[in-house]
């Protein structure tokens, strides 16, 4: 994020609890970040955009990965993300994410986004899988994470299970490609008004600057998921003008 606003930026001191013993607790793990949405993060909606975003989400759950490896962390993966309402220009956007489980090199950060203002209550929690950068020692062994608050407790549980099924589902993924057949080809014919995939084909070649980099000096995940976002866009745009396009011309063909 070298080429953005700083001062914006706030990280924030984690939340304290009292446990039950009367011990005072904080996750170690935590990390908070907030984000005042300007005009140079939003889209040409003048919605903060979802690559944006992610590269917030990113850098925040890297962090958190990093305080509990005690070392350099990389994204493995990033699992679904439902973006279930637009944040606006002049919101406030609160990511925090924490260490939910480590496994013995990857661990998961949950991470929580929230928008204050207009949505006080919407909040979607997405997962992370980090992994400590091997070493010349080879693989690292992370520490464990202590649960210590009952819904550390039951994300922790969580963690085990959703680290299951996301290793199943990359196998299901890549079964499915070396499987895939032409049929799909046949199916689409019957579409009178389908468009060639080929239309609406975006490719994008970026030079990965300084501004790009993250503390590693390597391409920062969030930055390449904006990157995608960013494709993805003008592909969905493409088949939505191309289909305009379409519509026209069958209503001038009437008139
Ligand atoms: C902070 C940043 O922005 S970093 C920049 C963006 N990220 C990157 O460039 C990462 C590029 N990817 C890589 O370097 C590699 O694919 C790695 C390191 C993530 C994994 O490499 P592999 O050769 O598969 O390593 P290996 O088989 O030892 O697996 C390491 C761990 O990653 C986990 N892992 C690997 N791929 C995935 C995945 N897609 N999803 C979840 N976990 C994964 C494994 O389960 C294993 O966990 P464990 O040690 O707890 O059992």
């Amino acid at each position: 994020m070298a080429n953005e606003p700083r001062d914006n930026v706030l990280l924030e001191e984690p939340c304290m609890f009292i446990l039950e013993n009367g011990e005072m607790y904080r996750n170690p793990t935590e990390v908070k970040m907030s984000q005042i949405v300007l005009p140079c993060h939003a889209n040409y909606c003048e919605e903060l955009s979802a690559g944006q975003l992610l590269k917030w989400m990113d850098s925040t759950a890297c962090l958190s990965a990093e305080r509990h490896a005690g070392c350099s962390c990389i994204t493995a993966s990033v699992d679904d993300i439902h973006f279930e309402t637009t944040i606006g220009v002049g919101q406030v956007v609160n990511i925090t994410a924490k260490v939910n489980r480590g496994f013995t090199s990857s661990m998961e950060v949950g991470i929580l986004v929230s928008c204050e203002d207009l949505f006080s209550n919407r909040q979607w929690p997405p997962f992370a899988t980090f992994v400590a950068r091997r070493t010349e020692a080879g693989k690292l062994q992370l520490k464990q994470v202590i649960p210590r608050m009952q819904a550390e407790q039951m994300e922790y549980s969580l963690a085990a299970e959703r680290r299951r099924m996301r290793l199943i589902h990359a196998e299901i993924i890549n079964d499915l490609l070396s499987s895939c057949s032409c049929q799909i080809v046949s199916e689409c014919l019957d579409y009178r008004d389908a468009v060639p995939a080929e239309q609406t084909r975006v490719e994008s070649v970026e030079l990965v600057l300084p501004p790009h980099a993250n503390h590693q000096v390597s391409t920062f995940g969030g930055q390449i998921m904006a990157w995608m976002e960013n494709v993805a866009t003008i592909s969905a745009r493409l088949l939505f003008s191309i289909h305009n396009m379409f519509l026209t011309q069958q209503f001038s063909i009437l008139e």
